[in-house]
């Protein structure tokens, strides 16, 4: 079985950058919706994706594809809350989604970034899609949420901040541990 892909969404410093590449997360998504806590402007995202260039993989996160328009073609993915035609798509929703036709991954997320964990629906199951849950994940769940649901992929933010857009070294490096097990020594 392939290892758990695992996303860190909301960064907004490029120090939150390097521990998210030192501590082995796959990809990491900059906000763009405007009332997120963790938006970033358009000159700390350049420099945050020259810094992840080739290192993480990058996604631009908005509720609609006019959020992320000025990111959209400097990032592998694009994660929106509506349909839209661009070359890598996350769709994500907390409904079933009407196609999963050419997504890349589909995003069961019901918190929109408030860290509210919800019951997630047996249906998340019949859903044809590389699938990645999100929503009020932290250290203390994820083991637990990926033990019972088995997704192919995991997104967290809140979880890993102490407070809202500051990401917390320990934190994120607890979630991690906790999703994959520890890393091997040696
Ligand atoms: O993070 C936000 O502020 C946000 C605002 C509006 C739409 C989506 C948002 N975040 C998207 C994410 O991918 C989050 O990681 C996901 O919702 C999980 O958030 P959390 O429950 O805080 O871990």
């Amino acid at each position: 079985m392939s290892e758990l892909f695992v996303k860190v969404c909301g960064i907004t410093t490029v120090e939150q950058l390097e521990w998210a590449i030192e501590l082995g997360y796959d990809a990491m998504g900059l906000m763009c919706a405007p009332h997120s806590p963790r938006l970033v402007d358009i000159g700390t995202a350049r420099e945050l994706l020259v810094h992840a260039n080739g290192r993480i993989q990058t996604f631009a996160v908005g509720l609609t594809l006019d959020q992320v328009e000025p990111l959209k073609d400097h990032v592998d993915t694009v994660q929106l809350y509506e349909s839209a035609e661009v070359k890598s798509l996350a769709l994500a929703s907390d409904t079933p989604p009407e196609s999963t036709e050419g997504l890349e991954y589909w995003f069961y997320d019901a918190s929109h970034g408030t860290g509210t964990f919800s019951e997630i629906p047996q249906w998340v199951h019949d859903v044809d899609a590389r699938f990645v849950l999100a929503g009020g994940l932290n250290p203390g769940n994820v083991a637990e949420v990926v033990e019972q649901y088995h997704p192919d992929g995991i997104d967290v933010s809140s979880g890993v901040e102490s407070s809202p857009g500051t990401k917390d070294y320990a934190l994120m490096k607890s979630f991690i541990e906790a999703a994959r097990g520890p890393k091997p020594r040696g």
